[in-house]
């Protein structure tokens, strides 16, 4: 446990999301330096976009786990990188060189959802949120929306039609999403299919995968006990020092605290392992050499961001959506559902349910992964239903390069037969300007 890391650097309890991650992103970016023009979240069209009660309430970090200089330059911002770095583009000045602008998918025209380190409190309907540098702002608690409303929903929560679950969503004999069984002995084939469905539909489940069934109870667990930690003011604060007295804090007792840590421990140790074997893979997909993605990735620099989603129960699950269609900023995202079926993914302009297996983990391709692939990948549109009697939950880990590493489609993917589809920028400045909905 001695060099073991865990950064929980957020808690967004019971918010809509949306909110909240616009304000925390662009401000986060502001004091770091990378945006040096004054801008104000306010300013941008903050309109806010209403989800049935997702709930990022927890985010844990266990990204840069092993080495305590790593999380201070990701704290800091300025993940290494080093060999990318340098990339067009100057931070936060307007058009970036190099390569066509404009993505073929339109991954600028997709929402995004962003976690970022937070501290909250509940007070009565209203959440009271502060951000890492000190910015603050209320929002209303979804939660208790969720409690007071029986039989329909506030007007902000019901969707358009072209929305709405019941009217949009797929439903018969159609495959839908690739179930993949990791442990087949003939992992050609096994690569075969990884490959196909990243290039087809962006997502696919895998089982077999290798992570033990108790590790992942455990995980789920730490999320579940927090939700039952009913108290008027929850607060909590990132603290990466301090970060065993910072889970004393939040889980009151030592022991839980302890239990909670090695719960995210040990899931981040096979994560890891499932993770270095899917990109092995999409890179031989891609003609590079095996470790030639993930070193675009940002390497063993790479950030695992764990978030828990929480989905209260819905009476009107056929109006509302737990998070609306969006594509997930990071590289890759891998993620454990609880036993409430609600992740649907879209192909074709068709949203099609994808089906809960138990211990299976479902994989998303990202924004950066279809960038660095030149458009050969593609990043998952996906949204998330609700459930009229049960509580949806959900544990996504986004696999993201650090903040100052750029990204661009792979060098060895570009040439005159085949143009870069994407500008290369740093990450931190892709989000910027994806959650600002400013053109890539
Ligand atoms: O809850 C889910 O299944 C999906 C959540 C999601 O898409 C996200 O957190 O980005
Ligand atoms: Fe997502």
């Amino acid at each position: 446990m001695s060099d073991f890391m865990v950064h929980l650097l957020e808690v967004n309890v019971e918010v809509d999301s949306v909110q909240i991650e616009r304000f925390i992103r662009s401000r986060r970016i502001e004091a770091i330096g990378v945006v040096k023009s004054k801008r104000s979240i306010w300013r941008l069209k903050t309109v806010p976009d209403f989800f049935w009660a997702i709930v990022n309430f927890i985010g844990v970090f266990f990204a840069t786990m092993f080495s305590m200089e790593k999380s201070t330059a990701y704290r800091k911002g300025s993940g290494s990188g080093k060999k990318w770095d340098g990339g067009p583009g100057g931070p936060g000045s307007g058009p970036y060189g190099g390569g066509p602008r404009g993505t073929p998918r339109g991954l600028d025209n997709v929402p995004c959802l962003r976690v970022a380190p937070a501290v909250v409190n509940c007070e009565g309907s209203l959440v009271h949120f502060t951000n890492a540098f000190g910015w603050k702002c209320d929002v209303e608690r979804v939660q208790g929306i969720a409690s007071t409303f029986r039989d329909n929903i506030p007007e902000a929560y019901i969707r358009s039609e072209q929305e709405q679950p019941a009217l949009t969503t797929v439903h018969g004999l159609d495959p839908g999403v690739q179930v993949i069984d990791m442990s087949d002995p003939d992992q050609e084939k096994v690569h075969g299919l990884i490959i196909n469905a990243s290039q087809e539909w962006g997502m696919f489940q895998i089982i077999n995968h290798g992570i033990p069934s108790e590790v992942i109870i455990k995980l789920q667990n730490v999320g579940k006990e927090f939700l039952s930690f009913r108290k008027k003011r929850k607060k909590f604060m990132l603290n990466h020092q301090g970060l065993r007295k910072a889970m004393e804090h939040f889980f009151k007792k030592k022991w839980r605290a302890r239990k909670a840590g090695e719960a995210n421990e040990d899931y981040a140790k096979h994560l890891n392992r499932v993770a270095d074997k899917l990109l092995k893979t999409l890179s031989l997909g891609l003609g590079l050499k095996e470790h030639e993605l993930k070193e675009a990735m940002g390497g063993e620099n790479l950030q695992y961001l764990l978030k828990i989603n929480y989905y209260p129960p819905c009476p009107r699950p056929d109006l509302a959506l737990g998070v609306v269609a969006h594509t997930d900023m990071s590289s890759l995202t891998i993620l454990v559902p609880n036993d409430v079926q609600g992740l649907q993914a879209s192909r074709d302009g068709k949203w099609y349910g994808v089906k809960y297996i138990p211990n299976a983990l479902v994989i998303h391709i990202g924004d950066q992964l279809e960038i660095l692939s030149n458009g050969k990948y593609k990043s998952v549109l996906h949204r998330t239903t609700v459930n009229k009697e049960k509580a949806r939950m959900s544990w996504p880990v986004f696999l993201e390069p650090p903040f100052r590493f750029t990204i661009g489609p792979h060098p060895k993917l570009v040439n005159g037969e085949n143009p870069a589809k994407y500008t290369s920028k740093k990450f931190d400045d892709y989000c910027y300007c994806k959650l600002n909905k400013i053109p890539q």
